[in-house]
């Protein structure tokens, strides 16, 4: 079983070191070596690089991505040396040339249909979110077990019974699978969309689901990423009081303006954390 909630670890297999200092996997190891935290940034990078897209930005330099990205530009690059992008000295990246790359590593040449099980509060809000289908992942499917909800539309597509999730999930060709029920029936609902064939499961419910090995499930917990949010105000009043207790109030303003990027990156996941 795999419960992705945790972020994976960050050493490739193999490396080697690039002629700037980044450290670069063999070609070999590249797709089984991308770690999890930085497959999360790629998908960040995607997101960056597709309003570059848009605004007909053809060639961004590593700087000017990690910036807009909120990562610092050495963890930028050795993400991309995992996809084999390197891109070209004093030039850059080719946009359109690295929304490829990052859309084949990530899977996303093809769209994921999403089922949305618990329409309730949440439900609600994902079956009605307009920014999934323009990122591959539309909404086909919606399914709870209240029969006040039984056909009626939310976000234009029907409500069905979790009884009829093996055959609207196959009529509809559902890859993914999100969890909006409460605890109690998670497990429960999860077991019927694995039954179903749907190996992409996405859990909102505050429970740790079971699951077979082939099956890959991703956690969200809002309350976890307030959690690590509350943790960085913390640290940043302690250093505020450390600080002010050293007699160092007369060039902090300096400080915070040339302080090292590194100091803002989440050791979590190597984001820059914006205050
Ligand atoms: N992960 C997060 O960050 C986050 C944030 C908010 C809520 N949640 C969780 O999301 C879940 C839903 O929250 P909500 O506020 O939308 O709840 P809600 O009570 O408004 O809605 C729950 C819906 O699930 C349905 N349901 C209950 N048991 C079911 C079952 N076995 N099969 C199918 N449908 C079933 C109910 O009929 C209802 O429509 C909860 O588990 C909550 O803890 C998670």
């Amino acid at each position: 079983m795999r419960d992705g909630d945790a972020h994976g670890a960050e050493e490739p297999a193999s490396e080697q070191q690039s002629s700037d200092g980044v450290t670069i996997p063999e070609p070999q190891d590249r797709a089984k070596a991308i770690p999890e935290a930085a497959v999360a940034r790629l998908a960040v990078y995607l997101r960056v690089l597709s309003g570059f897209a848009e605004q007909e930005v053809h060639t961004v330099s590593s700087e000017e991505l990690a910036v807009a990205a909120g990562v610092n530009s050495a963890k930028l690059r050795k993400d991309l040396s995992y996809i084999g992008s390197y891109g070209t000295r004093g030039v850059g990246y080719e946009v359109a040339v690295l929304i490829g790359q990052i859309e084949r590593t990530l899977g996303l040449t093809q769209q994921h249909s999403v089922a949305v099980i618990g329409i309730g509060n949440l439900g609600h809000a994902l079956a009605n979110y307009g920014g999934f289908p323009s990122r591959g992942f539309p909404v086909a499917a919606l399914f709870d077990l209240d029969p006040d909800l039984m056909g009626v539309p939310v976000g234009g597509i029907p409500v069905d019974h979790v009884d009829d999730i093996p055959r609207v999930c196959a009529e509809r060709d559902v890859t993914i699978g999100a969890i909006a029920t409460p605890a109690k029936g998670a497990q429960d609902v999860c077991d019927r969309l694995v039954q179903a064939g749907v190996r992409c499961v996405l859990n909102f419910a505050p429970v740790v689901l079971q699951v077979p090995e082939e099956v890959e499930v991703r956690k969200v917990d809002l309350a976890v990423e307030m959690q690590i949010l509350s943790f960085h105000v913390a640290r940043r009043s302690q250093e505020t009081s450390e600080s002010t207790a050293s007699g160092a109030e007369a060039d902090g303003a300096a400080q915070s303006k040339t302080r090292d990027v590194n100091a803002g990156v989440n050791p979590v996941d190597g984001m820059v954390v914006r205050p």
